[in-house]
């Protein structure tokens, strides 16, 4: 019971956008998306709900192919905002919620919640357009959850945010996922996929350049890195083999190494060299994955 998405592509005339993509998102989830502008994020997410078609390749959800009418039975918070700014939060949801064959009463309750957990209670009868653009995304977000529908993407859900924000946001995803949604979500940001998925797909140039549990992703991956903080200069540790890359921070050196191994050589070195106030090996982050795979993120 799962949403597959299997060899698909998507080309735009001669520009490939979504290339040989396969993954498989586990129901119950929430599976984080991450790539660089234009790795087709947006473009896959659109063929997941219907919206487009893939040039070729199979989306397929509980084993049933998606189509045209995916869109009903999926949440969806779009990158671009999809808001009537004319009309007040209230029409809104009423409007989205009935389309979706909800009562108003149930759409009101569910709305309520919604709107006082997010702190903004006495906004359902001010326009949207009049709602700051944080303000507007957390409308956006209750639209897309509140038919409860089993399936919710969300498309850049924390761009626009202030941190106070997106840590709100995050626990209703949490909440929203511990109700039995599997939600699928983009982002540019590593720390909000780090923190709220376990599985995860880095996309580049529409392929997945690594895909499935976080845990996997990072232990096939061989790089390492050491956290150093020792009161003395640590120059000498870029002359050392198997040492690839040394940053030195105010707060301490992080040291990049070709493999664990390398890492019993520098604690012998710094131990010869006296007191040691921080040694500890870490695990590569996403962001070091995501740098090796994709380089630098533009943001
Ligand atoms: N309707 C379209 N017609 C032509 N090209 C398109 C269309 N939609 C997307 N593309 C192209 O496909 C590529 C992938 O775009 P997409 O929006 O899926 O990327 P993304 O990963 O969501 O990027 P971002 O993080 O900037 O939103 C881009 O090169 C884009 O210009």
């Amino acid at each position: 019971m799962t949403l597959e998405i299997a060899d698909v592509t998507k080309s735009f005339g001669s520009h490939t956008a979504v290339d040989h993509l396969s993954l498989t998102i586990p129901k119950g989830q929430i599976y984080g998306v991450l790539g660089a502008n234009g790795a087709g994020k947006t473009t896959t997410f659109r063929m997941i709900i219907g919206l487009m078609k893939p040039t070729s390749g199979k989306i397929t959800y509980d084993g049933i192919q998606l189509n045209e009418r995916s869109s009903e039975r999926v949440g969806y918070l779009p990158e671009e905002r999809g808001l009537y700014p004319k009309l007040t939060v209230e029409q809104q949801l009423v409007y989205l919620g009935r389309l979706r064959g909800m009562r108003k009463a149930a759409v009101l309750e569910e709305m309520n919640q919604w709107l006082d957990r997010f702190g903004i209670g006495h906004y359902a009868k001010k326009k949207v357009e009049e709602l700051s653009k944080g303000n507007q995304q957390k409308i956006q977000f209750i639209a897309s959850v509140l038919h409860r529908l089993e399936l919710v993407i969300l498309d850049e859900p924390f761009s626009g945010l202030d941190p106070v924000n997106v840590e709100m946001l995050k626990k209703a995803v949490l909440d929203v996922k511990n109700q039995g949604t599997t939600l699928l979500f983009s982002s540019h940001r590593m720390e909000h996929v780090e923190e709220l998925c376990e599985h995860i797909c880095i996309m580049h140039q529409g392929r997945a350049v690594a895909s499935g549990g976080i845990k996997e992703i990072k232990s096939q991956h061989p790089k390492k890195y050491v956290r150093i903080d020792a009161p003395y200069a640590l120059d000498f540790l870029e002359q050392m083999e198997g040492v690839e890359e040394v940053d030195i921070h105010p707060n301490g050196t992080r040291v990049r190494i070709a493999q664990e191994n390398v890492a019993h050589d520098i604690f012998q070195c710094l131990s010869d060299r006296g007191f040691v106030r921080k040694f500890e090996l870490e695990e590569p982050t996403l962001n070091d994955i995501f740098i090796e795979k994709v380089g630098a993120v533009n943001e």
